[in-house]
């Protein structure tokens, strides 16, 4: 029971030993709270809550680090555009991200650090680097000088000759158009912390490096984020921790995005779906089946067919589970251990679609106890899938889900009475052969998005497909 992950660094899945046994460290680089979190960033959230929560299962104390940065040029930008305080833009959009997260089922990161909280941490990396001469001040910045650093794009595999775009332009000083800014010297208006160099912000690259080594050590295991942080991001990130000293992280993986028409969703380019908008039109639940089940490295594009998909699906699982609830009367409890097919594909780098096959199956063998009376068997299949879908975060009996919306068990108790006064009228009409009226209610009843079916209890509803 080794578990295996892609390691973007040896191009290859590799078997994971933990640094510390028994335990992971875990940092993924989370928000730039400069606008309100869509879908492609919940779902970086998402596949690193199934991964900590895979380790959680196979019994590993997890610690696991999600940044937030808060400040950035997007979000003094947004400031001075709105003329709000650099810091109310921060603080709304890491509330708002911490609101998506939370609608998904992500569980809090065991630490949530904020950049502008590490200045001097990061001041401590600068003068460490510096001293080691693999970086300079230049105008008030401090830049990484690249070419100190032979070991810089081992993670990208690109070659520094052929770094055509400088990741910083126009910014002056800089020994090396290749070298990039860990800290950005003071401009008028905008938001300055003091260092040994004068007054000035950090750059993103320093920050991650900085908190990782504060929250994790000097050698950690997992490194996290979507593809689009290979490089600059995570490069920088490797230079500036190595360079000082640190071993840094020992395992790197990258979520693959959600696209739209076939290009990454970003706030820049303005193809968002955002995560507030989406839970008003889908159960946040079912939004977690499709952003969640995926392969964290298989594209997800954007479709509301997909979404109709999921919605089915998770119908199908969520129907089982009722029934076998209904049936055993009371609560049935996870069982203690998944089936070992749905345990081999989670180790063989989160091989969660495979998993999840493993769930179908188990609900389909569990509707054919149902058909054939055995409630033993239908109630161990219901312990089965709880357990499975405990791993992902999407046990509908779970306190989360259950919870979903308070009000919802009050209408549900509601509507079931509606049904059962509809259903009476109807029965009484079919009794005096007012065929007409029979119809008309059932037609009603279909118009009206319930689906009924009878069950040895009575008639049953559910919602059907939108
Ligand atoms: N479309 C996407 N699909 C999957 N992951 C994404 C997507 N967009 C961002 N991420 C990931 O979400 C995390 C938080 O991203 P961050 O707030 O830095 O946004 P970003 O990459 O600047 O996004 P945007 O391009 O929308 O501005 C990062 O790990 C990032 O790689
Ligand atoms: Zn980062």
């Amino acid at each position: 029971m080794t578990i295996r992950l892609y390691d973007t660094s040896a191009r290859q899945t590799r078997d994971f030993s933990p640094l510390k046994p028994g335990c992971v460290s875990i940092y993924l680089c989370g928000a730039t709270v400069q606008a309100a979190p869509h879908i492609g960033h919940i779902r970086s959230g998402l596949n690193f809550d199934i991964l900590r929560r895979w380790f959680e299962y196979r019994g590993y104390d997890v610690t696991f680090v999600r940044n937030v940065t808060d400040i950035d040029d997007k979000i003094i930008g947004k400031a001075g555009e709105q003329d709000r305080p650099w810091w109310s833009i921060g603080y709304e959009n890491e509330r708002a991200f911490n609101d998506g997260y939370r609608a998904l089922g992500c569980l809090p990161p065991t630490y949530e650090p904020r950049a502008t909280g590490h200045i001097t941490e990061m001041v401590e990396m600068m003068r460490g680097l510096i001293e080691r001469g693999h970086a300079y001040e230049a105008d008030g910045s401090v830049y990484f000088d690249v070419r100190s650093w032979p070991a810089y794009l081992e993670l990208s595999r690109q070659d520094l000759e052929d770094l055509r775009q400088p990741p910083e332009e126009g910014i002056t000083g800089k020994r090396d158009p290749r070298d990039f800014a860990m800290w950005k010297a003071t401009k008028p208006g905008e938001p300055d912390w003091e260092t040994p160099w004068g007054r000035g912000r950090p750059g993103w690259h320093l920050e991650c490096s900085a908190m990782a080594h504060k929250y994790l050590g000097s050698a950690f295991d997992i490194h996290g984020g979507g593809l689009d942080l290979v490089f600059p991001h995570h490069e920088n990130e490797i230079a500036q921790a190595k360079a000082y000293g640190d071993d840094f992280a020992r395992y790197w993986l990258h979520n693959a995005w959600v696209t739209m028409s076939g290009e990454k969703m970003s706030k820049s380019l303005g193809n968002s779906v955002l995560v507030s908008e989406m839970v008003k039109q889908w159960r946040p639940i079912v939004l977690r089946y499709y952003l969640g089940t995926p392969h964290y490295r298989s594209t997800i594009e954007y479709s509301v067919e997909a979404l109709r998909e999921a919605e089915s699906a998770f119908a199908r699982i969520e129907g089982f589970v009722q029934r076998v609830v209904e049936l055993a009367g009371g609560p049935v409890e996870p069982a203690p251990e998944v089936p070992p097919a749905f345990a081999e594909a989670m180790d063989d780098d989160l091989g969660v679609p495979q998993a999840l096959a493993v769930v179908h199956n188990t609900v389909r063998q569990g509707n054919s106890a149902l058909a054939a009376d055995d409630k033993e068997s239908a109630v161990a299949r219901l312990a089965e899938v709880r357990a499975m879908l405990g791993v992902l975060g999407l046990d509908p009996l779970d306190q989360h889900w259950a919870g979903e919306d308070e009000r919802s068990e009050d209408l549900h108790g509601v509507v079931d009475s509606l049904v059962r006064l509809v259903l009476d009228q109807r029965e009484a009409a079919r009794a005096r052969k007012d065929w007409a009226t029979a119809d008309a209610i059932r037609d009603q009843l279909k118009q009206s998005g319930l689906v009924i079916e009878d069950s040895p209890h009575g008639p049953r509803w559910s919602l059907g497909p939108r």
